[in-house]
């Protein structure tokens, strides 16, 4: 295994609050990641600090040879970075595939409207189909995405992440909100996406699920990273049962 993605020292500071602080880890070619924390841990700062959305103060981050830290956010995706959002904003007045084949067919063109124009191409509308088939809702695909019940749109915004063939995939709480049965049938997805070769980093507040997929944790708690390494001895770490107290580890072994 080679190493995909190395955060170096990363710090992103909004006025007086550092929501990043000088964080560092990485993650090894295949390897399905969760990065985990009580809310406000900076986690989705990180994301967007990798994506490209915020820009840290300082540190680095490489995905392969290249600094991402400079790049514009399309550059990065071009790269093979994918990524979900935590909130499902897909585009209404388009059916469940349309929006998919529209971000398949975005490195077409950098003009969405644009790519609007060639969704109809065969090979984003074929690439489409087989998106929703591997996240479970082709049964949706001619669906306004406005009628459709949460476990489909989380399911509908990986198909999207995935529309572009990202190298890694950054998915932010794709859990949240489901019940049991949904939100185990998204994380086994999750499981099949990255033994098909996908390295993924699990941004998830569901402990349980990610004690279940995941093979190795990374925890920040307000900015700080206090632990990395392998689920068990990770959610056994006094600092992390501290980080947790009051929340729900009782799945852990004692
Ligand atoms: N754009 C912003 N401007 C100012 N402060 C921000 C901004 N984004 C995040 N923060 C602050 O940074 C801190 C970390 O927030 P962040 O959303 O990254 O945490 P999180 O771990 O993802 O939380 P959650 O699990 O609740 O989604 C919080 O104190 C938050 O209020």
């Amino acid at each position: 295994m080679s190493k995909l993605l190395e955060v170096s020292n990363v710090r992103v500071q909004f006025g007086g609050v550092v929501a990043v602080n000088d964080v560092s880890f990485s993650l090894e070619e295949g390897e399905l990641l969760g990065f985990i924390g009580p809310n406000g841990a900076g986690k989705t700062t990180m994301m967007r600090a990798i994506t490209g959305v915020v820009t840290p103060t300082s540190g680095s981050i490489l995905l392969g040879q290249q600094e991402l830290i400079s790049l514009p956010i399309h550059e990065r995706v071009r790269m093979g970075l994918g990524f979900s959002q935590q909130l499902v904003k897909p585009f209404r007045n388009m059916t469940v595939l349309e929006n998919v084949a529209l971000t398949a067919g975005a490195h077409l063109t950098r003009s969405p409207l644009a790519a609007l124009f060639k969704v109809g191409r065969d090979a984003e509308q074929t690439k489409a189909r087989e998106l929703l088939e591997l996240v479970g809702i082709s049964d949706a695909a001619d669906s306004d995405p406005s009628n459709l019940p949460l476990g489909y749109l989380k399911r509908l915004e990986v198909a999207r992440a995935l529309a572009l063939d990202p190298t890694l995939l950054l998915l932010d709480e794709p859990l949240a909100g489901l019940n049991h049965a949904e939100a185990h049938k998204l994380a086994d997805m999750i499981v099949n996406l990255n033994k098909a070769g996908r390295s993924i980093i699990l941004i998830e507040h569901n402990l349980g699920e990610v004690m279940r997929i995941c093979s190795r944790l990374v925890v920040q708690d307000n900015g700080n990273k206090i632990a990395d390494g392998d689920p068990e001895s990770v959610m056994n770490t006094p600092a992390v049962r501290a980080a947790y107290l009051g929340e729900n580890t009782d799945h852990v072994a004692a």
